[in-house]
């Protein structure tokens, strides 16, 4: 670990500031300038597909909400050595910082999820994969190595295939499942009706299906030979409306992973996911993509947190774009968080450096900003690291 002192501290993130080695920055910094880079490199449909919601209204409401949770800076306290480790599912993480998982990432570059893994490998952030990647998730799995990665499930409507991917996961050495409740259908997004776009139906992000014997025993012929079929099988079996809380027993019977829920958003459902015997939740919207005046996620969180985080692990994304996003999120009470868009636009930019780089800044954001609140530890931060009145 580097910690060479530097007016942006001593500390292993800080050091990375190109600017104090006179480079310039590979990407820009602010967020909307990353996104508009990626957008001058990106065919509009896909920029879209990555940066519209439904409607937009929530997207927007995921942002501005953090407004509500002002931090406040305590003084002269020693800020000197910080600590980011946080613990997730009884498993000491090095910072709260994980990816989320984003689909078809191939419309962002060739490497796709094999790029992120590598990133991810290389900065030391743990990877949500999700069901429909561009490479399968044991190629993907060998790219992570000994970093942790999660699978996450696109629950289909046939057990058989879903019991095949979820020990697929286990197998390649997945360490729990992510469960995404929020998206049995596609929301009305208008960005993708109006370009008529939706990269499934052209056969992108079905990796971890056409490499599974139960989903190929469905077909007529390789999925390579007859895409359309292969298509058409997927949009049959992708999702599950008719699911409710008592199917989760069969999820749980199929794998000895941990279960995570992600897409909670009501306490309610957190205290149905308890029951339910889940180990954690995710408190998320969908980065806005799904019910479009829904709630801001930060705005739910403490509600989760409230209701079941002496008991299972609590998550949070959708609107991370830096550093104090991270730190009101976790003084909420999340134990971690997803990062979702940025990622996917250091991809677009500049592959797997592309996105280390973006994990780096974040990073570096994170401890800089807990030292000038006055904190050492991220996983003592509690509500008082807050001025807001709201929760
Ligand atoms: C292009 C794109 C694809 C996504 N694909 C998935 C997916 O396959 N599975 C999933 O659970 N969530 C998916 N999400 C949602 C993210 O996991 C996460 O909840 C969201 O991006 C957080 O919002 P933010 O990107 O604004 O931070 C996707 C989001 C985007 C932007
Ligand atoms: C609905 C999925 C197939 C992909 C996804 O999660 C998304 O586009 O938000």
């Amino acid at each position: 670990m580097d910690r060479t002192n530097t007016p942006y501290g001593n500390h292993q993130f800080g050091i990375y500031s190109a600017g104090l080695k006179g480079e310039l920055p590979i990407l820009p910094l602010r967020y909307e300038d990353l996104e508009a880079r990626a957008r001058e490199v990106l065919d509009p449909a896909a920029y879209w597909y990555v940066a519209g919601g439904a409607g937009e209204a929530s997207m927007a409401a995921n942002r501005h909400s953090f407004d509500r949770y002002p931090l406040f800076p305590r003084m002269l306290t020693d800020v000197s050595e910080r600590d980011l480790s946080t613990t997730v599912l009884g498993k000491k993480h090095a910072t709260p910082l994980m990816l989320a998982p984003l689909g078809v990432q191939e419309i962002l570059h060739p490497d796709a999820e094999l790029a992120v893994a590598r990133a991810a490998a290389d900065v030391g952030v743990p990877m949500t994969l999700s069901t429909v990647s561009s490479y399968p998730m044991e190629q993907v799995k060998s790219e992570l190595g000994d970093t942790t990665g999660w699978y996450q499930l696109y629950w289909p409507n046939d057990d058989e295939l879903a019991t095949s991917l979820v020990q697929r996961a286990e197998k390649a050495g997945y360490e729990a499942i992510v469960i995404t409740l929020d998206t049995k259908m596609l929301a009305w997004r208008e960005r993708d009706l109006e370009g008529a776009y939706l990269p499934f139906l052209q056969g992108k992000g079905l990796a971890n299906y056409t490499s599974d014997p139960v989903f190929c025993a469905g077909l007529d012929k390789a999925p390579d030979e007859d895409v359309v079929a292969t298509v058409k099988h997927w949009s049959q079996v992708y999702a599950s409306p008719e699911r409710s809380w008592s199917d989760l027993a069969k999820l749980r019977a199929a794998t000895n992973l941990p279960l995570i829920l992600k897409g909670v958003l009501h306490p309610e459902d957190a205290l149905a996911a308890r029951r339910a015997g889940m180990d954690g939740v995710i408190v998320s919207n969908h980065g806005g993509r799904q019910v479009d005046g829904s709630i801001a996620a930060i705005d739910a969180l403490a509600g989760v947190v409230d209701a079941v985080g002496d008991h299972m692990s609590v998550l949070f994304d959708s609107g991370i774009r830096r550093g104090a996003d991270v730190l009101k999120a976790v003084a909420l009470g999340a134990d971690a968080v997803l990062v979702g868009r940025p990622f996917a636009w250091g991809l677009a930019c500049a592959g797997e450096q592309g996105v280390a780089e973006v994990l780096r800044r974040l990073l570096a954001d994170i401890d800089l900003t807990l030292a000038l609140t006055g904190h050492d530890r991220i996983d003592r931060l509690t509500r008082a690291a807050l001025a807001s009145t709201r929760y």
